[in-house]
């Protein structure tokens, strides 16, 4: 399809929504689509990120559908400690007064900080403790469909054939960008993997212990600790989605650059999704490596299925989502017993879970009670998570917080940021956790944790090998 750029029919839109500004003494939000040319959605994410303020990138797992926002129309977020819900409220507001052209649903793309009550260090200064954002210009493509959602913010003053001529140049200039030149330098990867001996691997491994000690004190039942790890790198986070989407296709690929940070993932955790009523989540929780062969990845496999330790974990996690869930829904299914969920490093134990959500609760009342689950806090929660801001001694971020989006119904579908890292300027900085309870052991964990942050750091070697080998 030749890519056409419906001018008169957005300008109309802007001209709406402007009469209806004039009319309410406020700014009304236009959200116009149009079909696009496909374009491959990474490589409009790696061209772009550089020259934008805020980029998102968002794609379902084991799915062709890929959403890439540039900019901000409007942002949503709540003050630190908030209800998350306000940001729902007033989305709803926004939109009761907006003209939307296209037959499209405007969606919010954004996060949460793992623990909202804490205000940001430096490293994640450009990540607010909850946002949602609108961006001014989405790229969808799904299968043989892509389009392109413009979002403006009109009011009475808006010159509707220059904001329109100004959004036809800007997605001009994003799809004419041509990749700029990776620039790798400084590669400090090799020898840290499994080094279990290093003065960070100790002092870590003796917070395993501690807070080992006090589970047994019976102060805790499990905690989820996490580590990061820095690395003096700079490399295209382009590359490593391109990498994360190939290797790791069941995965909810995510990518949020603000300023000049971007936080990226493949995560395997699904915390909430709601479409038509339906609420799905999973407990996620006990791993084992992956085996170098069939056979030892079965014996793997099986181990950690019959594994007492790990089905505690995961149990935990099963019972307080259970709890949470027959709280804001009706009918929540018996789950069944927990199955393999396996990826490219590591397998881990996986039990589906599904209700249908009540009158009156909506998808981020939900996702504020889900948060954080036992998975990657603990229990009892309060508890844990005190335990977790005293000792843990790492900002978290939006590392283990929800991402994911929101649409203009109200359904949406957030995921839990994991598998991921924070690019900044020359450094990368990877993040793992493990769940801990009475049998955990400080070697086995710490070998997880290297073996969970093994998705970003291989991505990170073999982006930078095949930028080395182009020369
Ligand atoms: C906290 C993380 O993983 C969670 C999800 C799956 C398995 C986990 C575990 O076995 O400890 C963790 O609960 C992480 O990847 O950083």
């Amino acid at each position: 399809m030749k890519a056409r750029f419906e001018f008169a029919g957005l300008k109309q839109c802007l001209q709406q929504a402007k009469l209806r500004a004039n009319h309410q003494q406020s700014r009304v939000l236009a959200s116009y689509l149009l079909p696009c040319n496909r374009h491959d959605p990474l490589a409009l994410f790696a061209a772009n990120y550089q020259y934008e303020r805020t980029v998102c990138l968002w794609s379902t797992p084991s799915s062709d559908h890929y959403a890439v926002g540039f900019g901000s129309a409007c942002e949503l977020s709540c003050a630190p400690g908030g209800s998350w819900s306000e940001i729902q409220t007033n989305w709803q507001k926004l939109l009761a007064s907006s003209v939307i052209i296209g037959g499209h649903q405007p969606v919010l793309y954004g996060g949460f900080a793992f623990d909202c009550q804490k205000a940001p260090s430096l490293l994640w200064k450009n990540f607010p403790t909850a946002v949602l954002t609108l961006p001014d210009l989405i790229f969808f493509c799904e299968r043989d469909r892509s389009y392109l959602v413009i979002n403006i913010m009109v009011s009475s003053q808006t010159d509707c054939s220059l904001a329109a001529k100004r959004a036809r140049a800007r997605w001009q200039s994003i799809v004419s960008r041509p990749l700029s030149a990776p620039d790798y330098d400084s590669l400090l990867l090799d020898g840290v993997d499994f080094d279990n001996s290093s003065t960070d691997a100790l002092s870590w491994q003796q917070r395993v212990v501690d807070a080992v000690e006090s589970i047994k004190r019976n102060e805790l039942q499990k905690v989820v600790l996490a580590r990061s790890d820095s690395l003096a790198v700079n490399c295209c986070p382009g590359d490593i989605l391109k990498y994360l989407r190939e290797y790791y296709p069941g995965a909810f690929l995510f990518a949020f650059v603000r300023e000049k940070s971007c936080f990226l993932g493949a995560s395997p955790e699904r915390l909430v999704a709601l479409k038509d009523k339906c609420i799905n989540t999973v407990a996620l929780a006990g791993s084992a490596p992956r085996g170098k062969d069939f056979a030892t990845d079965y014996s793997l496999g099986l181990s950690l299925l019959n594994s007492d330790k790990d089905r505690f974990e995961h149990h935990l996690v099963v019972q307080h989502l259970l709890s949470i869930l027959r709280k804001c829904c009706h009918n929540v299914a018996e789950p069944e017993p927990p199955q393999l969920c396996k990826l490219k490093q590591i397998q881990h134990l996986l039990t589906p879970l599904e209700g249908f959500v009540k009158d009156g609760v909506n998808l981020l009342d939900v996702l504020s009670d889900l948060h954080p689950s036992a998975a990657v806090g603990g229990l009892p929660r309060k508890k844990a998570l005190k335990y977790i801001r005293e000792n843990e001694g790492l900002d978290r971020g939006w590392y283990a917080g929800p991402v994911g989006w929101l649409n203009a119904e109200g359904e949406g579908e957030f995921a839990v940021a994991l598998r991921s890292a924070l690019f900044t300027p020359g450094r990368v900085t990877l993040f793992a956790g493990c769940g801990l309870v009475e049998a955990s052991l400080p070697t086995h964990e710490y070998r997880e944790s290297c073996i969970k942050m093994r998705v970003i750091r291989d991505a990170i070697r073999s982006v930078s090998l095949v930028a080395e080998a182009a020369g």
